[in-house]
């Protein structure tokens, strides 16, 4: 059994198929890529498999657990979280804030409980505090913690989305889309600190348009096509599958 393992997956929006009956695994300390053309039922995997949209059918296992119909907060703390395509988080905040909002949340605590002061707390929140710096400056965000977190550029913008999930302590990340929008330098950048977390065990499932980076970054690679797992391998095995380019045809090209 992988990290995470995923079972036989439906969901249905007003008779729109979107998951007709998904397999996937999630090897532990693997980049592990998500394409397919769109519409797929890529973003609708990582929408059940965090909790955010339940399954109609289907198991979500992970780390040894089922986790499926399990709320996303509970997820999160068992270790799965997700990054979103647009950067969410609160923009008016400084980046620093944001990052700690995510390390404040324990189990069972609300939002504003989190915020809210006690003597307590206090010890805990330097503890938090120099957490979000490790990770911001871990990110080559150091000279911006102080940002407001709408100031940051795109691909910025993305690292910080990659912080605030590694407050979490994750064991498995689930990246919807790193770099896209973001220039070639920065969308490196990116890639490298994600193979030197995996260095570091944390495991991540990619969905990303872009396949120059799918190619370096990714192995495997899982090919999605009209709700189902459609093929598996390496990238230059996925890429020679006539199935896959039957897929792709017609609707997405590679982009690079
Ligand atoms: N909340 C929703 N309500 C209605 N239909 C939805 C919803 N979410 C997804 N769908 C539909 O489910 C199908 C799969 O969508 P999904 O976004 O999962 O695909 P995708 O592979 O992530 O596509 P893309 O690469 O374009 O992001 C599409 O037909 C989409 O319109």
């Amino acid at each position: 059994m992988g990290l995470l393992d995923v079972r036989n997956l439906h969901r249905n929006f007003y008779g729109v198929q979107a998951l007709a009956g998904v397999d996937l695994v999630v090897e532990p300390g693997t980049i592990t890529g998500l394409i397919g053309p769109n519409g797929a039922g890529k973003t609708t995997v990582f929408n059940c498999v965090t909790g955010l949209v339940p399954p109609d059918s289907g198991s979500v296992t992970f780390d040894g657990r089922d986790i499926t119909g399990w709320r996303p907060e509970r997820i999160t703390q068992a270790g799965l979280v997700r990054t979103f395509q647009i950067a969410r988080g609160f923009p008016r905040l400084s980046v620093l804030e944001n990052l700690m909002l995510y390390g404040a949340r324990q189990p069972g605590e609300t939002l504003w409980k989190a915020l809210a002061w006690t003597r307590d707390q206090a010890a805990r929140e330097a503890e938090v505090r120099e957490r979000a710096v490790a990770v911001g400056r871990r990110l080559n965000l150091g000279h911006v913690l102080n940002n407001a977190a709408s100031d940051l550029s795109g691909g910025q913008k993305k690292l910080l989305e990659i912080g605030r999930a590694l407050m979490t302590d994750p064991k498995l990340i689930l990246l919807d889309e790193p770099i896209a929008g973001v220039n070639p330098t920065l969308a490196n950048q990116i890639a490298d600190h994600l193979r030197s977390l995996c260095d570091e065990g944390i495991s991540f499932l990619v969905i990303e348009h872009h396949m120059d980076m799918i190619a370096r970054l990714c192995d495997p690679v899982i090919v999605m096509a009209e709700g189902r797992h459609l093929a598996q391998g390496s990238f230059a095995e996925i890429a020679a599958d006539e199935r896959v380019q039957d897929a792709y045809m017609g609707k997405r090209r590679w982009a690079s």
